[in-house]
């Protein structure tokens, strides 16, 4: 069989070459080729942990609050979308924010645009997410996620990235585990590749997922994010519309079991050339 030749198209233009501190110097180049890397440090997540588990293993009705889901058999989160809406978690929020803005920064460099191209797309939508996985086997399936960038802390192996085949990469022991999401893949004209990862779960583990999501109102300025490195390129004019196509692509995985017996959407579904139509 043929497989095609890795790499960019001819003619694109190599990224530069960026110091990100939390990251191996050898180890950002996955970010963009892959959507996925480790992080060396990350914000301590015990003290979340542990609220989050008395919270979880209250009976039913103490946990009829917004943001609550309990998929049986497979595991029940809790979803903020302000710092404030579960206080064990504020502190987390604003070191994982602040880490992922300073990743942005250093896509930011790596593809020539000006300082504040990506991160000005920081706002009122960004979300974490506390998980406690009670199954067992495949407990989130394959997918990208939405968002700009994606930090991952868990307690337990699990998470699993894909690069030619499934890698099990909270196996080794590692503070975090970066993604690139859907809209920054679309944002940088697919320079940076979305991380499809999945969970898989041999045992309960506890998981924070935060993730950093562009901010709705906020215009889409392509001439400042065309640059020699990703070319030129156009599409929706704000970040919420850019949204709301990545979501008609495809559905919520922490979703209802009944509601993703969808098969898997194509990956060019999500590509970015057919998100700009
Ligand atoms: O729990 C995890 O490790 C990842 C969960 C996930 O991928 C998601 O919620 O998008
Ligand atoms: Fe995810």
């Amino acid at each position: 069989m043929y497989d095609p030749p890795e790499g960019p198209p001819p003619g694109w233009r190599p990224l530069k070459d960026v110091t990100f501190a939390p990251v191996h110097d050898e180890h950002w180049p996955k970010l963009a080729a892959r959507g996925w890397t480790t992080v060396t440090s990350a914000p301590d997540t015990d003290a979340l942990v542990t609220a989050a588990a008395a919270f979880f293993a209250q009976p039913a009705a103490a946990k009829e609050v917004p943001g609550y889901t309990h998929i049986a058999g497979e595991k029940q989160l809790l979803t903020l979308t302000s710092p404030t809406q579960f206080p064990p978690a504020a502190a987390i929020w604003t070191q994982a924010r602040k880490l992922l803005l300073e990743a942005l920064a250093a896509v930011e460099r790596s593809l020539a645009m000006p300082p504040g191209a990506l991160s000005r797309f920081d706002g009122t939508h960004s979300i974490l997410r506390v998980f406690d996985y009670e199954g067992a086997g495949l407990v989130a399936e394959p997918h990208c996620d939405l968002g700009l960038l994606t930090l991952v802390v868990s307690t337990t192996p699990g998470l699993e990235v894909w690069d030619d085949g499934w890698v099990p990469i909270e196996r080794n022991s590692i503070a975090g585990t970066l993604l690139v999401g859907t809209e920054l893949a679309f944002l940088t004209n697919g320079r940076y590749s979305a991380g499809r990862h999945r969970v898989v779960a041999d045992g309960p583990r506890y998981s924070v997922v935060f993730a950093l999501r562009a901010h709705w109102p906020t215009p889409i300025d392509y001439t400042t994010l065309s640059t020699p490195i990703t070319g030129t390129f156009a599409g929706p004019p704000t970040a919420g519309e850019l949204a709301q196509r990545i979501r008609a692509t495809r559905y919520n995985i922490n979703g209802p079991v009944e509601g993703r017996k969808r098969p898997a959407l194509a990956q060019s579904a999500q590509s970015p050339a057919n998100l700009s139509k």
